[in-house]
């Protein structure tokens, strides 16, 4: 059966090669928007269910992946930083904190319908000077990311320590991932 991996995320990509390198990509153009009030794990989930689902609705024979990150902190929602000064903002949050960073896992198999998760990591971030964020900031790295920064790049500097899964933190779970596939039957 084809499988498709619902993602424009080179991270996704990447680990979902570690699984099988058979796939093909195809971006989902959804609404990320959170629903106020909403429970933070299931939000993620639906999320990436919605992208599965959008990719689904346009190539009914395959398999699907989506997924979704978000950091969260005290209850609150990290999405990706607007801009820099929101980079810089987010950084300064997360400076000598502890954060969740849930990923939200959909796999649509055609005759099998949709299974969903949530992988739940906690993350220990250092106590972070304004000039070590000024530099991250200005690299770049930080804007396409949930949360500000890459655990896989140069934030690398910033982890004191996690709880759970490096790979969801990243963007794909991929243990449980693999679970899920085995269990359809994909591999
Ligand atoms: C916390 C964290 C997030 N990220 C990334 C993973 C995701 O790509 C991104 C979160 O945004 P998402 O909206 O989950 O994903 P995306 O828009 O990049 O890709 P798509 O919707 O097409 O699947 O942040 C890291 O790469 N490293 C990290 O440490």
């Amino acid at each position: 059966m084809q499988l498709i991996l619902a993602s424009q995320s080179p991270r996704r990509q990447e680990l979902l090669g570690l699984i099988t390198p058979d796939f093909s990509v195809c971006p989902a153009d959804i609404d990320e928007g959170l629903r106020p009030g909403a429970d933070l794990v299931e939000e993620v989930a639906r999320l990436a269910a919605g992208k599965a689902r959008a990719v689904a609705d346009l190539h009914p024979q395959a398999a699907v992946i989506g997924s979704d990150t978000l950091v969260v902190l005290d209850g609150q929602a990290l999405g990706k930083p607007a801009d820099e000064q929101d980079a810089c903002r987010m950084l300064r949050l997360l400076s000598g904190r502890t954060h969740e960073v849930m990923t939200g896992l959909a796999l649509y198999v055609p005759g099998q319908g949709m299974l969903t998760d949530t992988v739940v990591t906690r993350v220990r971030f250092a106590d972070l000077s304004d000039e070590e964020i000024a530099s991250y900031v200005a690299s770049g790295e930080p804007m396409d990311k949930a949360g500000a920064y890459g655990i896989q790049g140069t934030g690398a500097r910033f982890i004191q320590g996690i709880e759970g899964d490096y790979y969801s933190v990243m963007g794909l779970p991929v243990r449980r991932l693999y679970e899920r596939m085995r269990q359809t039957k994909l591999v």
